[in-house]
C-alpha cells in the first residue's frame, strides 16, 4: 500500500539536473494530487514558458517591492536574476487540497527550512558535472555566459548537499525513468528513504 504524505515537497539541485523534467512527469501522471508553487522571477521567459504557469515574470522593482512587503517565503538572487516563492503561491496549492511542489535553489532551501512550512527535501543530482554541462548545452536555452554561471553555482550546490541534513533523499538523475521511479517511491511512501 502506498500513502501520499501531505507535506510540501521541495526539489532542489543544480540547474540542468532535471528538476523541471521530473516535476512535469509527476504532474502528468497525477494532475489531481500535486500543485506547483509558481515562483516569481525577474529573468526573461524562455521560449514556451507561460506567465502565471511556469513563473510569475516580474520586473526587479516589482520583485523588490514584494520582498519589502513580506510577501515571500524565500527569495534569492541566482545567475544575475531574482527568484522567490510567495506565501500566496503555496497557499493557492494548499487551498486546492493538493500537495505543494516547490522547485527552488539552495539559498531558498535554507530560508524555507527556517519557516513553519514543514517540507520534505529532495536533492536532484546529475550523474556528473560533465553530464550537467552537456544537458545545459543540449537544452539550448542558455548563453555560454549563463551556462558558466550555472556551473559555478552548481559547485556550491554540491557543497551544500554534502552537509548533514541537507536533504531527506538524494535522487541521481542518470536514467530518467529510474529517477522518476525513485521520486515517486519517496513521495508516496517514506519507507524508501536513502
Ligand atoms: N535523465 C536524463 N537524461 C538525459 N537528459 C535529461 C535527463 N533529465 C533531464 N534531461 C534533460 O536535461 C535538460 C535539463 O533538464 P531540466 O530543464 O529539467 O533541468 P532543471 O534542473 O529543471 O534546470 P533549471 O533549474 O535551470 O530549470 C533538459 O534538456 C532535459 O530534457
Amino acid at each position: 500500500m502506498t500513502s501520499l504524505i501531505k507535506r510540501p515537497i521541495v526539489l532542489f539541485g543544480p540547474s540542468g539536473s532535471g528538476k523541471s523534467t521530473l516535476i512535469k512527469k509527476l504532474f502528468e501522471e497525477y494532475p489531481d494530487s500535486f500543485g506547483f508553487s509558481v515562483s516569481h522571477t525577474t529573468r526573461s521567459p524562455r521560449s514556451g514558458e507561460i506567465d502565471g504557469v511556469d513563473y510569475h515574470f516580474v520586473t526587479k522593482d516589482q520583485f523588490l517591492a514584494g520582498v519589502a512587503n513580506g510577501e515571500f517565503i524565500e527569495n534569492a538572487e541566482f545567475s544575475g536574476n531574482y527568484y522567490g516563492t510567495s506565501i500566496k503561491a503555496v497557499e493557492n496549492v494548499k487551498n486546492k487540497g493538493k500537495v505543494c511542489i516547490l522547485d527552488i535553489e539552495t539559498e531558498g532551501v535554507k530560508q524555507v527550512k527556517n519557516t513553519n512550512l514543514d517540507a520534505r527535501y529532495i536533492f536532484i543530482s546529475p550523474p556528473s558535472f560533465e553530464e550537467l554541462r552537456k544537458r545545459l548545452l543540449g537544452r539550448q536555452t542558455e548563453t555560454e555566459e549563463s551556462i558558466k554561471k550555472r556551473l559555478d553555482t552548481a559547485a556550491k550546490e554540491f557543497e551544500y548537499a554534502k552537509q548533514p541534513g541537507a536533504y531527506d533523499i538524494k535522487i541521481v538523475n542518470d536514467d530518467l525513468e529510474k529517477a522518476y521511479k525513485n521520486l515517486k517511491s519517496f513521495i508516496f511512501n517514506q519507507e524508501n528513504k536513502e
